[in-house]
């Protein structure tokens, strides 16, 4: 389901040779956040992710995302849940001036070895708007009740 409503905002994917036969990010349901991601690792070579050990995964596309959004790459719950597969820099964040090849920084926190094959959804997408502030510094802060207080200061009940 990628039909373009034209109000909506337009992600531009540019496919790369080695994401040939690979399928389109797309949301899976109706109300879904994100749009899975999957893997455009080699049929012949898939890569196996030893316990402890961090691989960048390839989606075999550079993402075009508008102006103003950004994309988080966040980790699929069932794939952390049954084998602690997870982004280790979660969540991931592309930025929408970037024109290289969106990769997936996947981390095996279980205790087996996870092969990721060909065409694996791995992980998920979102894409989220971007407030670019002005800066500048400042000799004080504004005063506020909580002030300085922070790090579990309000207490947990
Ligand atoms: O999970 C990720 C995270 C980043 N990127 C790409 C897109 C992003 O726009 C770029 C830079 O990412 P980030 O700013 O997180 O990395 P950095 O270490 O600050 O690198 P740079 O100095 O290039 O900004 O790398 C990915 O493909 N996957
Ligand atoms: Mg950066």
């Amino acid at each position: 389901m990628n039909a373009h409503a034209p109000s909506q905002p337009l992600l531009s994917l540019v496919r790369l040779p080695h994401g040939e036969g690979i399928e389109l990010p797309a949301y899976e349901t109706s109300g879904a956040a994100g749009m899975d991601l999957r893997a455009a690792v080699a049929t012949d070579a898939p890569l196996t992710l030893e316990p402890g050990k961090r691989a960048l995964v390839p989606t075999g596309f550079v993402f075009e995302i508008p102006h103003g959004f950004e994309a988080q790459i966040r980790p699929r719950s069932g794939l952390a849940f049954k084998n602690g597969i997870t982004c280790l820099n979660t969540p991931g964040t592309i930025d929408s001036d970037y024109r290289g090849e969106v990769k997936v920084l996947l981390v095996n926190l279980g205790e087996e070895t996870f092969v990721i094959e060909r065409g694996m959804r791995m992980a998920q997408m979102v894409i989220a708007p971007v407030t670019q502030v002005a800066v500048r510094e400042a000799t004080e802060a504004s005063e506020t009740t909580r002030g300085a207080g922070g790090f579990g200061s309000t207490g947990v009940r």
